[in-house]
């Protein structure tokens, strides 16, 4: 069996951070490792705590995972301050790890803020150019592009500026979009749009986390960038599609649809 790694924090109500990423890893098939950057004390309405762990405790989980079980794939979600970015670029290097995704978490669904402003250059300084792909909404485009984002046409601009900065693919996702939910993917100076019908569903909490560790499971099991996009793009729809509804904010997926029915066929390996 594969395996994938998530770098991320973790997130008390399920939905978004690590408990997301190791859910859609499972259902897709490929066996979850984890290395925790934060706790977040959170809910479906909002972020009310978060205590990071030591760059030397992120270190130590980082060897113990490397050296053991080596990741086929890694996706990195939140990661709150300089010092721990500059944790995970070093280990990135040291075990020359492959795959890599970066979801560069800034603002929670809810709104609270998941990064510093300092850590932000870290982010673009160490860790997006060791990245295969990245995957910003439309509001973490803007900063990481330093343009406004206004339409398809602007998503582009700023997807190719992204890809040829950081010299690596870039995912723009549309879930920000008042009408569609078309995710851009730039890479090797062209790109492709992956268009997704807007499912009328509020409970949004951690699709950005489930997209990226989705996308990390498939290139695991060694499907190429735009196939293992478009097999995620398919599993988020689904899991928003299932229409779960809990917690009194925006709630979280079902991940279960994919094991609940036909789609685990076509996941089926
Ligand atoms: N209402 C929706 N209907 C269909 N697809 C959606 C919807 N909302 C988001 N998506 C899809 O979910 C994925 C994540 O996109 P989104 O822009 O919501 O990420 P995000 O803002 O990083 O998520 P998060 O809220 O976890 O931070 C994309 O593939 C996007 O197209
Ligand atoms: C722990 C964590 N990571 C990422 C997000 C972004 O949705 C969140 N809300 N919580």
């Amino acid at each position: 069996m594969k395996s994938a790694l998530t770098i991320a924090g973790s997130d008390s109500s399920g939905g978004a951070g690590i408990q997301a990423d190791i859910k859609t890893m499972c259902a897709n098939h490929v066996f979850a490792t984890s290395a925790i950057t934060a706790l977040t004390a959170q809910n479906t309405l909002g972020v009310t705590g978060i205590m990071d762990v030591t760059a030397e405790f992120l270190a130590k989980q980082l060897d113990a995972v490397f050296t053991d079980i080596y990741p086929d794939a890694v996706k990195i979600g939140m990661v709150s301050s300089s010092d721990l970015i500059e944790m995970i670029a070093k280990k990135l290097k040291e075990y020359k790890a492959e795959n890599i995704v970066v979801d560069p978490v800034m603002v929670a669904t809810s709104g609270a803020r998941l990064i510093s402003e300092d850590a932000i250059e870290t982010l673009k300084k160490e860790l997006l150019p060791l990245a295969t792909l990245i995957t910003p909404n439309i509001p973490e485009a803007e900063v990481l592009s330093e343009m406004e984002i206004t339409d398809e046409a602007s998503m582009v601009e700023a997807a190719k500026k992204i890809s040829e900065n950081f010299g690596c693919a870039t995912l723009v996702k549309g879930g920000h979009q008042i009408n569609d939910a078309n995710d851009l993917l730039y890479s090797n100076i062209s790109y492709v749009w992956f268009k997704g019908k807007r499912i009328n569903n509020s409970n949004t909490h951690g699709t950005g986390c489930t997209l990226s560790s989705a996308i990390a499971s498939n290139l695991a099991k060694g499907y190429d960038l735009d196939t293992s996009v478009k097999r995620a793009k398919d599993y988020i729809s689904g899991a928003l599609g299932a229409m779960l509804d809990l917690g009194k904010g925006s709630g979280p997926m079902d991940h279960s649809f994919a094991i609940d029915n036909e789609y685990t066929t076509e996941y089926e390996e």
